[in-house]
């Protein structure tokens, strides 16, 4: 048995995680993962079979960090310092104490010893370099990556600037740890490709349960029980031979998501999806209150399934192509102590609880198809857009022979790129259709004829441009 086993088996003993039939094992390609001892077998109507139980005390999310920062003066300090908090942030400061073995009173559970088993070399594509990062250029993560290292930075630089007001940490974090902000990079990608939603404890890191890898036709699951224990289970109808992988599901995520928050892409996924981000147009003098009304970033969702049946979803784009001629309006209302509210009107109805469901809204409008036939038409115009930016640039095709730049990166980076193209391709060739359908209508025809018309009026009468000419 290789000495890193050993010591994770001695760990788990010390810290009474209990196993059967399992142990950790190197899996190519995927650093560690849980392997079975023994063949294994369960039928469907079989009770669960427990693999590995997991005391609730080793449980680490923000009641955990909370009951430790009332526990330790020191973290209290640090911890009281930072906010405002949430579970990832409170984790993250946790783990930051433990990074710094911060002696006596900063040791807790088995999360310092633990810490070895993690991975310590760039895996996502947060903690990629600029030209590996470039790699990416024209995928839907670019933008995604771009904002989430800025948001780091400046996370990191506020944790900093906080913790530099205690001495004990200043001089712990700052002075002799030198701690850094690709240390922090670190810390996130570490929460962020290990953190599970437990159904009572909520989003949670698992040590020993962190070990199992992914699968979209999993083996086992995991969930907790009376005592709060985390158990983690076979599947029931499983079957696995000895020395097999067990494997559980991250979710069925699209591929830019598994690749930003696990640093891999699942080949065996038929499947695919992705999501753009959508913005108003310049000129639309109700942009600011359409995204207020919204109250989410606006985004198009795309998708193809294993079928191959195209899907795109894009409630801002309803509200995006209407106007006021169609019968949208807002209105600032008042009430008896002066407060003021947005109201957002449809053909004089009320719909400000309803701004996402515009699809339905205009459905018994007189001219809903010409509607309709407008968001395909912006919807189409963005992921067109967004193929022209995958194809490959120059830069992007040097950066792919470039021998400093890792494989892995080279390799992910290509297959995302070749996912996210082969989708829009096949949803835009879906819209294609949907807009020669909407096309040829009777209420499209009419109206754009009728639009024709008045563009003629509007010629033959203006025979000397001048101020009024707003072409
Ligand atoms: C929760 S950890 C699982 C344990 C991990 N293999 C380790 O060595 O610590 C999640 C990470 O495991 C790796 N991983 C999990 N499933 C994988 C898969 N199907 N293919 C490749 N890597 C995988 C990825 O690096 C991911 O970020």
């Amino acid at each position: 048995m290789a000495v890193d086993t050993q010591r994770f088996t001695l760990l788990r003993r010390l810290h009474g995680v209990d196993v059967s039939d399992i142990d950790l094992q190197k899996v190519e390609g995927k650093g560690w993962g849980i392997v079975t001892t023994e063949d294994l077998a369960t039928e469907e109507e079989d009770e669960a079979r427990s693999l590995m139980t997991i005391p609730h005390e080793l449980v680490l999310n923000t009641t955990t960090v909370e009951t430790y920062a009332k526990e330790s003066r020191n973290f209290r300090d640090l911890y009281e310092a930072i906010g405002p908090k949430g579970n990832r942030l409170d984790v993250l400061l946790f783990l930051l104490a433990q990074l710094a073995g911060s002696g006596e009173e900063v040791v807790s559970s088995c999360w310092n010893d633990y810490r070895e088993f993690l991975p310590h070399e760039p895996f996502l594509p947060t903690q990629w370099s600029e030209n590996e990062r470039a790699l990416l250029a024209g995928t839907s993560l670019e933008t995604a990556v771009h904002a989430k290292l800025l948001a780091l930075t400046g996370e990191f630089e506020s944790v900093r600037e906080k913790s530099s007001d205690i001495p004990f940490w200043n001089d712990l974090l700052w002075i002799k740890k030198g701690v850094k902000l690709q240390d922090w990079i670190m810390l996130d990608a570490w929460y962020r490709s290990r953190c599970l939603e437990l159904p009572k404890s909520g989003h949670s890191m698992v040590p020993f349960l962190d070990m199992v890898n992914h699968s979209s036709s999993p083996t086992a699951y995991y969930d907790e029980n009376s005592k709060e224990e985390v158990v983690f289970s076979l599947r029931p109808g499983a079957r696995l031979s000895k020395g097999d992988e067990i494997t559980i599901s991250y979710g069925n995520k699209s591929a830019a998501e598994m690749l930003f928050s696990y640093g891999f892409l699942d080949a065996t996924v038929e499947s695919g999806s992705l999501v753009l981000p959508l913005q108003p147009f310049p000129d639309d003098p109700l942009r600011i209150a359409k995204l207020y009304a919204f109250g989410e970033q606006p985004r198009i969702h795309v998708s193809v399934d294993e079928q191959g049946i195209p899907k795109w979803e894009s409630p801002f784009a309803y509200l995006m192509c209407l106007n006021e001629e169609d019968g949208l309006e807002f209105r600032l209302l008042q009430d008896v102590e002066g407060n003021r509210e947005m109201k957002v009107f449809w053909q004089e109805e009320d719909v400000s609880d309803k701004a996402k469901d515009f699809e339905a809204l205009i459905q018994n409008h007189e001219i809903s198809e010409v509607l309709k036939l407008r968001v395909v038409t912006v919807v189409q115009g963005c992921l067109q857009e967004q193929l022209e930016k995958l194809e490959p640039s120059e830069e992007v095709a040097a950066l792919q022979n470039d021998p400093e730049i890792a494989e892995d990166c080279k390799r992910t980076a290509t297959a995302l790129r070749r996912v996210e193209v082969a989708v829009l391709e096949t949803v835009v060739e879906e819209l294609e259709k949907e807009s020669t359908a909407l096309s040829s209508t009777e209420s499209v025809i009419a109206y754009l004829a009728s639009m024709e018309a008045t563009h003629s009026d509007l010629v033959e009468g203006d025979t000397s441009p001048g101020e009024d000419d707003f072409s």
